[in-house]
C-alpha cells in the first residue's frame, strides 16, 4: 500500500515514520509513505502562500483552492494507482475500525491534511474526497489524524503483525466489539500485586473462561455501547464508499 501525505509540515512525520512497526513495514515493502509540501505548489513563489483571509469576513485563514487542486492532481499523477482521496477535518465521517478495515483494502491513498481554518470549499467540490475525522476534539491540522489512520490501517496489512501479534483479536476489530481482558507478564508479583491464580494455572479452558468474563465485564462497565443488543451503524458521509 502507498499512502501520500499533502501537508504543510512534512517535518511533523520524521519520527513518526522511524519508529520500529511502521519502518519494519517500509523496509519490508508492505507499505510506502510519500510526503508531499503543498507550499510547493504555491504561485507566489517568494513567500510561498498558499492560504488566505475568508470571503465575508471570521476568523483565520483558508487553504486556497489553486495550489491545493494542482498539488492534489499532480500527486494523484505520480503513480499509475489512482488515490483514494482522504481529507481529514473535524466534520468528517468518524474513525473507527471498520473504517480502517476498508480502508486497509486500497492499494493507495491520498491523506489531505489541511491547517488554519481548513480549505476552501471548491476544494471538497472539486477533488470530492473522502471526509474523516477521528474524533469529536479539535485539533491544529489534519496531520496527527493523518498519523492515526496510518498507524490504523498499517497494522492490518497482511504481514505487518507477526502471527503471534494478529490483529484479528483486536478489541473492535472485525466485529469484535468487546473490551480486552486484563494482561500480566513477569514478575508474579509486585509491591503486593500478584497475577490471578487461573493465568499460571495451566488451564487453558479456565484461562479462556476467566478471559472472557473479564471482557464482558469490563466491557459493560465501561463502553456498553459496544454490546450487540445496543450497536448503531456508523452513518456514513453522503460522499462516503459504501
Ligand atoms: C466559524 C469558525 C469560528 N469556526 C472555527 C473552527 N472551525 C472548526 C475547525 C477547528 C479546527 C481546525 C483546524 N484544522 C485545520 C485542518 C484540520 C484538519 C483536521 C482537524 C481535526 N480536528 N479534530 C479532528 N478530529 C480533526 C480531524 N481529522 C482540524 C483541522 C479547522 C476547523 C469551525 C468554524
Amino acid at each position: 500500500m502507498r499512502f501520500d501525505v499533502v501537508t504543510l509540515f512534512p517535518a511533523i512525520f520524521d519520527g513518526y515514520l522511524t519508529q520500529s512497526l511502521l519502518d519494519k513495514a517500509i523496509v519490508r515493502g508492505l507499505v510506502e509513505i510519500q510526503r508531499h509540501n503543498l507550499r510547493d505548489w504555491a504561485e507566489d513563489t517568494p513567500h510561498r502562500k498558499v492560504d488566505d483571509r475568508p470571503f465575508g469576513g471570521g476568523p483565520g485563514m483558508l487553504l486556497q483552492v489553486e495550489p491545493t487542486v494542482t498539488c492534489v492532481r499532480d500527486v494523484d499523477a505520480m503513480c499509475d494507482v489512482p488515490a483514494r482521496k482522504i481529507l481529514l477535518t473535524p466534520q468528517g465521517r468518524r474513525l473507527d475500525q471498520r473504517l480502517a478495515e476498508d480502508l486497509a483494502t486500497s492499494d493507495r491513498i491520498m491523506l489531505m491534511c489541511g491547517r488554519y481554518e481548513g480549505f476552501d470549499q471548491r476544494v471538497l467540490d472539486i477533488l470530492q474526497p473522502e471526509e474523516i475525522s477521528i474524533g469529536d476534539f479539535v485539533l491544529n491540522g489534519g496531520e496527527v489524524a493523518a498519523m492515526t489512520i496510518i498507524d490504523a490501517v498499517v497494522r492490518l496489512l497482511p504481514g505487518v503483525l507477526g502471527d503471534e501479534q494478529s490483529s484479528l483479536d483486536d478489541s473492535f476489530s472485525r466485529g469484535n466489539r468487546m473490551l480486552e481482558f486484563p494482561q500480566y507478564t513477569r514478575p508474579r508479583e509486585f509491591e503486593g500485586h500478584t497475577v490471578p491464580d487461573v493465568l499460571l494455572s495451566g488451564d487453558h479452558a479456565a484461562i479462556a473462561k476467566w478471559r472472557a468474563e473479564q471482557s464482558r465485564v469490563k466491557t459493560i462497565d465501561r463502553r456498553r455501547d459496544l454490546l450487540p443488543e445496543n450497536s448503531k451503524p456508523n452513518h456514513e458521509h453522503p460522499n462516503q464508499r459504501s
